[in-house]
């Protein structure tokens, strides 16, 4: 269970989150939804601590996380993995040592500096990009893979953290609708194994289609948290305001007017193929 209790940042004057205090239970898939400013990202940044409290606290199973130092903090930032909206590959890498990257943080800093991965970590590597449908993109480049493969990359790297949790940060505000919708479909794949999923978005229709409850932010505080079916369009008024309705629930911004497709289907015509760096 992730206990965020009465948590507030702020930067200067700046009020980003204020007051939140939620409960997700291990294993829940959750969308944070609201407008640009409303505080999504600082409040995964805390859960992750990149960013501290300024005042509050979070506790995963019983543990501060908000007051971890040193190794301890070291292995929660390994349990609670983060991905992003712009991927956050090392471009002139290729796939399969981006991926064993994720590992990093519980190494030998020698080993990682000489960039030697163990047959162990190989294989676990490859079987993230197995699972994530592009295991044949291994050797490349990470720069010449479409944005949708490498946030596909980006997601193996972070099981490769054996991960209690997977902090998504707008991870397919990016992405043309179909690779949106193959990021989301893997999101919600390793959330059907127990791992926890939160996730920012920028629309509804997503949050929707993909999260079992969805958390509503406006000006740094919780304003809705509910199921998708409670989410009506006179809440979605109160988190978007009129003018900002119209693009939340914009179809061109997401893919997610798409029914969800169970199998990530990868892309296999000639215009999709690999270029050499
Ligand atoms: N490092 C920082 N220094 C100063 N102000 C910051 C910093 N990070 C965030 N803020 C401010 O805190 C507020 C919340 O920002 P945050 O990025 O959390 O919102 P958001 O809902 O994720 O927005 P977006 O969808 O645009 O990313 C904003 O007013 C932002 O300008």
């Amino acid at each position: 269970m992730l206990k965020i209790s009465h948590v507030t940042r702020r930067f200067g004057d700046k009020l980003a989150v204020n007051d939140v205090t939620l409960e997700i239970p291990q294993g829940q898939m959750v969308g944070i939804i609201g407008r640009s400013g409303a505080g999504k990202s600082t409040l995964l940044r805390m859960i992750n601590r990149l960013n501290d409290v300024s005042s509050g606290y979070i506790e995963y199973d019983g543990v501060k996380t908000s007051e971890l130092k040193g190794k301890a903090l070291r292995s929660w930032q390994r349990d609670c993995a983060m991905i992003f909206q712009q991927f956050n590959l090392v471009p002139r890498l290729d796939v399969i040592t981006n991926v064993m990257l994720g590992r990093l943080n519980g190494r030998n800093p020698v080993l990682n500096l000489l960039q030697i991965f163990t047959p162990e970590e190989q294989f676990e590597a490859l079987k993230a990009l197995e699972r994530l449908d592009i295991a044949q993109t291994s050797m490349q480049w990470a720069q010449t893979l479409s944005g949708g493969q490498q946030q596909r990359v980006a997601i193996a790297r972070a099981l490769m953290q054996n991960p209690k949790m997977i902090l998504a940060d707008e991870p397919i505000a990016s992405l043309d609708p179909r690779n949106a919708q193959i990021v989301m479909d893997s999101l919600r794949d390793i959330n059907s194994e127990g791992i926890t999923v939160i996730t920012n978005l920028h629309t509804l229709d997503t949050a929707r289609a993909y999260c079992e409850r969805i958390i509503g932010m406006s000006a740094g505080s919780v304003v809705f948290d509910g199921t998708p079916d409670e989410l009506t369009t006179d809440v979605a008024r109160e988190l978007y305001g009129a003018d900002g309705l119209k693009e939340a629930f914009s179809e061109a911004m997401t893919s997610t007017s798409l029914a969800p497709i169970k199998a990530p289907v990868l892309p296999k015509t000639p215009s999709n193929a690999q270029q050499a760096p």
